[in-house]
């Protein structure tokens, strides 16, 4: 690839522009691909790809077929089309590239993990490290500790392959998190003041939101500095990819409560146990794991309403359910059933550091509410009720994750190395993608209710929708206007 310009500074590798004369996005079409390759990006920016990428030479890959990707492959974001559909929007594919922006001891990395716990953040965070070294050779990567607030009111980790060996293995980050503490002018004098070129940024949907401004911030200033986004999630709220690093892992855990509240269930009479999971705006623990575990009588999620009293609702399945098996298990995801509890709760409006809404606990107020319920009626039940939400957050990755944690760390490298930069990396229908920040920030990620897996949770758990006729053909609609 060769570039007209001088002054160069990395570019953003795959915003829905027409200009950028590689590859077209957002339904563009593809027509000006032969035209001289200076890859300007949608914000303006130039790659300039000055040094040969030294993977070519590194032993372990001299066995690889292409060692680079195609400058031109892309990534769609939909697979599954129409014939007359417009092309939809396509990610510049994750990968070595042929040249590259950084020669190995002009760099200095850091790496911060943000948010709340996931397994796998050191798995990430090992393989950043190792990566950057055992592929491209670089020895200076800093760690940031205790999230964004330690650019500026903390000391930094020298982070080498030695030092992150074993971390894998560990639950939480050696780095340490926090909410909040996100100083935008202040961070980016740290970037600038350590002469840090490239920042990788491992968190959630505020993780990402932040690495955008910082992003924003470095262009402002013209830094020479890429800013890569790691996306983790554990309740997978997070839009675009398939899936983030941690989610497989927390829904083994999850049905390990679940079997231990099966167990109890089965061994009372009348024996009901409940779980709550983690997912404050989505569902997909909570779906995941009943679909997995079988055992589960009911799932309740934020994006599917639900109501307690009368036909139709959870106490009459309830006690048809009871009167079947003996016992149930009911699964509760963190974020359902809000509007029932702030009916009967005073409305805090309680937020985090990051501005995150607080719920109040909605498996302790359910538990309660079957027990008056039960009493009310005169049936005596043995209810328990487990809360395995923090257990689930802190176990290291199991081995799927783990694997899947590599290949991120190694796709971020890449994209770093190359001098892209204000994206996220992640897999988008199975390949991993670099993704502009703003696609991944301007929604969140929800659970369908009108698709057919969660059709497939009804049909397996047989519990009520909960939702009327009228509602159903109005969120199909709604969809449909959406697609
Ligand atoms: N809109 C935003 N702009 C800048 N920083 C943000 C924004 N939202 C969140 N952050 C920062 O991102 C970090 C993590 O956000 P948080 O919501 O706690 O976790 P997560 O990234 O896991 O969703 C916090 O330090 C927070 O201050
Ligand atoms: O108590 P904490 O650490 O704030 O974390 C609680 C929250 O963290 C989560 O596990 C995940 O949230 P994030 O991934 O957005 O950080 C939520 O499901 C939960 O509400
Ligand atoms: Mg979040």
């Amino acid at each position: 690839m060769e570039s007209s310009n001088t002054s160069a500074v990395p570019s953003n590798p795959t915003v829905g522009s027409s200009n950028n004369g590689v590859i077209s996005f957002d339904g563009c079409d593809s027509s000006t691909h032969h035209l001289p390759k200076i890859v300007q990006g949608q914000c303006g920016f130039v790659l300039e790809d000055t040094y040969h990428n030294p993977l070519q030479d590194n032993p372990s890959y001299s066995v690889v077929k292409r060692h680079f990707v195609n400058e031109e492959d892309t990534v769609a974001q939909t697979i599954v089309v129409h014939e007359d559909s417009p092309r939809g929007i396509h990610f510049r594919r994750a990968g070595p590239q042929q040249r590259v922006y950084f020669e190995a001891d002009e760099v200095q990395a850091c790496i911060v993990t943000c948010g709340g716990l996931c397994p796998g953040l050191n798995t990430v965070v090992r393989e950043l490290v190792c990566g950057l070294y055992h592929m491209y050779g670089i020895t200076r990567v800093l760690g940031i500790e205790g999230g964004y607030r330690g650019f500026y009111a903390r000391n930094t980790v020298s982070l080498t392959p030695k030092s992150v060996n074993d971390i894998h293995k560990r639950g939480g980050t050696v780095l340490g998190t926090s909410r909040g503490g996100h100083d935008t002018t202040k961070i980016v004098d740290s970037i600038e003041d350590r002469g840090i070129n490239q920042v990788y940024i491992i968190g959630g949907d505020g993780t990402q939101r932040g690495a955008s401004v910082i992003y924003e911030e470095v262009r402002r200033r013209g830094l020479k500095v890429s800013v890569i986004g790691i996306p983790k999630t554990i309740d997978n709220d997070i839009p675009v990819i398939d899936k983030s690093f941690g989610f497989d892992t927390a829904v083994e855990e999850a049905q390990r409560a679940i079997d231990a509240a099966h167990v109890e269930a089965m061994s009372a009479e009348h024996g009901v146990g409940v779980v709550k999971l983690m997912g404050r705006d989505c569902g997909f623990i909570a779906l995941y794991a009943t679909l997995a575990s079988r055992d589960v009588d009911c799932c309740l999620i934020p994006e599917s309403p639900f109501y307690l009293e009368g036909p139709g609702g959870l106490f009459e399945y309830m006690e048809k359910r009871l009167k079947e098996n003996g016992h149930m298990v009911i699964v509760i995801a963190e974020g359902a059933g809000q509007n029932l509890l702030s009916e009967c709760m005073p409305n805090t409006d309680a937020r985090d550091a990051s501005g995150n809404k607080l719920y109040q606990d909605v498996g302790l107020w359910i538990s309660q509410k079957i027990k008056d319920h039960f009493k009310q009626i005169d049936w005596v039940i043995n209810l328990k009720y487990i809360d395995p939400t923090y257990m689930i957050r802190a176990v290291p990755a199991n081995a799927s994750d783990n694997v899947y944690c590599t290949l991120l760390a190694h796709s971020a490298v890449h994209g770093a190395m190359a001098g892209f930069t204000g994206f996220t990396v992640g897999p988008v229908n199975s390949r991993h993608a670099y993704i502009p920040f703003q696609r991944i920030t301007e929604k969140q990620n929800k659970v369908v209710i009108t698709d057919r897996m969660w059709a497939r949770l009804l049909s397996s758990t047989n519990q009520p929708s909960f939702l009327d006729p009228e509602t159903i053909e109005g969120l199909k609609k709604e969809e449909h206007k959406q697609t």
